[in-house]
């Protein structure tokens, strides 16, 4: 053995026997035992006995990431997302791409990809692209882009079908490692495990994950399968480095595959104090209101917990949308996330196109195209042609809105697309996090971030960068434009009540932060959108900068996959998002695929605790209060 590996952890040498013998491997443990440390060991290990080979890494999650590049930090390894990966290594293969593209297109057991109105696609229909077969955020098939989807199907049909494409990877990378393999899509799996194997070319390939944190629907979930047909070997870590015994002992009872997880015996593991593991506390708190403030009120005066320390405390809510009320941008998530106004519209579109209802509309609005189905003399269903009670009731909160949604064209208005991605993309787990850049926020919203980084840096005396940023720059020529660039951005930081379309006009008219081509554009070409964004007030997109820039204690359970906090406040409700059911994961009842994605999210959600977790229920029946009394000790179930 290589004598330096003697140092390693004792997993991470069984990992170098494997890779001396040429074999694939699986390295497994629960949450805490030290994945996330031992991948960085491997590829620190790989790159110093291997000086000349590439080293490409997979991963997803911030933790990971910011972990790798400390302690890593090498030419030779590529850091990337498996999409990007999948990408740089077939994108200049156009001629077989768009051959591929074309087969899957015309294949109709893909039902993914395919171009509406052209069946079958002709063989040469992409060979006059200006700029080739392109990957992007947005799908436009019929010009030959593709997106985060079809990528995946489109890299493992080319794997599948061209052996020579794994030996030119396999050339390149002689190590590839993929984090939190549970969550990583099947047909990635496939590529590196099924599709590899076509070509004779030597390399290895890396798994690292835990399949009770499996929580994207998409991924494969466990690699018990591939471990079977003998194409990987499986090292598994039993000890626990992070949590304290009495978290440890809750997540051993959660989890449900009988893996019961030991604490480290390493005397230097971030859960050992003076030579014995940290007890921690563990408490299940419960009252018969929904609110939060006075369950946040409890941990501060009865626990010394700091919610202020946005960077070790946290409060875990399963969505964006419980977290918007509490931290004070709810108008604008329902802009984005619950207009059903236009769910409405989808509604009338679908019925339309569902029963091939052949008439002009290109001239009429939405309201005369409403009124033509309602109306209709073909005996239409006028309960499929109407809002349903949901919508109705939301129409009848938003009268003026939906009055002006049936003044626009319908087909104008069919247009309309907006997510809630374009409002929350990337948000940075804490306010050191660099790797967050919002990449898929749409040009109002970056424009007001920057309006907002103006502000926020003028506010917070970093004069120097706020005189980077500011579009001012160009006009300071002497003291006195200093002393108005002083006054103007006085001037716009006193927001008071004023809407987001004030604000972008006063950043304009002060020279502070111009209304550039990009916002323009956007104004002109999501007319809907922007009247309904203008005239909330700037304050409250204030409050979503904060979130987004991690200066609040909230984050969303799913993102908090692979980071550790001292003090963790998991919130059990669902939203009324019925994938997930808290009640029945107390009761180990209901839909099995419910109460299997509420039982491995509670279960990463609770094992990020390094010290104190606590957990809040509202309202719970006696049933669950006596199943918490059983995981958490009756001692520590506290109704507030
Ligand atoms: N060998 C080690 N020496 C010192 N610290 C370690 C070691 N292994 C892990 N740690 C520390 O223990 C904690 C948990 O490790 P890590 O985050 O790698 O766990 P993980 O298995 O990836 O967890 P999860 O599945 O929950 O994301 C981290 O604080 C990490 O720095």
């Amino acid at each position: 053995m290589v004598k330096e590996r003697l140092k390693l952890e004792t997993e991470v040498q069984d990992i170098f026997n494997l890779i001396d013998d040429e074999k694939n491997f699986l390295l497994s443990g629960g949450a805490g035992s030290g994945k996330t440390y031992s991948l960085v060991s491997v590829i620190r290990q790989v790159i110093e006995e291997n000086p000349s080979v590439q080293v490409a890494c997979m991963t997803y999650t911030n933790a990971a990431v910011k972990e790798i590049e400390e302690r890593v930090n090498h030419k030779n390894l590529n850091v990337s997302t498996i999409h990007d990966f999948l990408w740089d290594n077939i994108k200049h293969f156009q001629k077989e791409l768009k051959k591929a593209l074309v087969s899957l297109a015309n294949d109709i057991e893909v039902s993914k990809i395919s171009i509406k109105d052209i069946n079958p696609v002709p063989e040469n229909y992409f060979d006059n692209l200006d700029d080739g077969i392109q990957y992007k955020e947005f799908l436009r098939m019929r010009d030959g882009i593709i997106s985060h989807d079809e990528l995946l199907i489109l890299a493992n049909y080319l794997f599948s079908s061209h052996p020579k494409l794994s030996s030119i990877v396999k050339d390149k990378y002689k190590f590839i490692f993929i984090d939190e393999y549970q969550d990583t899509n099947k047909y990635v799996v496939e590529i590196f495990l099924n599709h590899f194997k076509k070509s004779s070319k030597k390399n290895i390939i890396g798994f690292f994950g835990d399949a009770m944190q499996a929580i994207y629907p998409e991924g494969i979930g466990s690699l018990a399968a591939y471990k079977e047909d003998d194409l990987i070997d499986e090292i598994k870590k039993e000890q626990n480095r992070r949590n304290p015994q009495k978290v440890i002992d809750l997540a051993n009872k959660l989890r449900t595959d009988g893996i019961n997880q030991i604490p480290s015996s390493d005397l230097k593991a971030p859960n050992m104090d003076s030579g014995v593991v940290k007890q921690g506390t563990v408490l299940f708190l419960h009252s018969n209101t929904d609110n939060v403030e006075s369950v946040r009120e409890y941990l501060v005066k009865n626990h010394d917990w700091d919610f202020k320390e946005a960077k070790e405390t946290k409060e875990l809510n399963l969505t964006h949308n419980l977290i918007a009320d509490k931290a004070g941008f709810e108008n604008l998530m329902s802009v984005y996330d619950k207009d059903l106004v236009l769910k409405f519209r989808d509604r009338i579109r679908d019925y339309i196109k569902k029963h091939d209802i052949d008439l002009d509309f290109s001239e009429s609005t939405f309201g005369e195209v409403i009124e033509i189905l309602q109306n209709g003399k073909t005996g239409r269903d006028l309960k499929a042609v109407s809002p349903t009670k949901g919508m109705k009731d939301f129409i009848a909160n938003n009268t003026e809105l939906y009055n002006y949604a049936k003044t626009l064209n319908y087909l104008e208005l069919s247009k309309v697309y907006f997510t809630k991605d374009q409002l929350l993309d990337d948000k940075k787990q804490d306010e050191e996090d660099k790797s967050k850049k919002g990449a898929k926020r749409d040009s109002l919203i970056k424009h007001l971030f920057k309006i907002q980084q103006n502000i926020s840096l003028y506010q917070n005396k970093k004069y120097n960068e706020f005189l980077k940023v500011t579009d001012f720059r160009f006009q300071i020529t002497s003291i006195k434009s200093k002393r108005v660039l002083k006054e103007n951005i006085e001037h716009l930081i006193d927001v008071g009540e004023k809407t987001i379309d004030e604000v972008i006009n006063d950043a304009n008219i002060k020279g502070i932060c111009l209304i550039d081509d990009k916002l323009k554009d956007f104004q002109e070409k999501n007319v809907y959108l922007y009247n309904r964004v203008k005239n909330i007030k700037f304050s409250e997109f204030q409050k979503l900068f904060e979130y987004l820039e991690g200066k609040t204690p909230f984050s969303t359970q799913h993102k908090t996959k692979g980071a550790e906090f001292d003090n963790v406040l998991v919130i059990l409700d669902n939203g009324k998002w019925n994938n997930y059911n808290f009640e029945n994961l107390f009761l180990e009842a209901g839909s099995p695929t419910v109460l299997d994605r509420s039982q491995k999210i509670f279960y990463v959600c609770c094992t990020r605790a390094k010290e104190n977790l606590a957990v809040f229920f509202n309202n719970p029946s006696q049933e669950v209060i006596s199943k918490a009394k059983e995981w958490f000790g009756v001692e520590n179930v506290v109704n507030i």
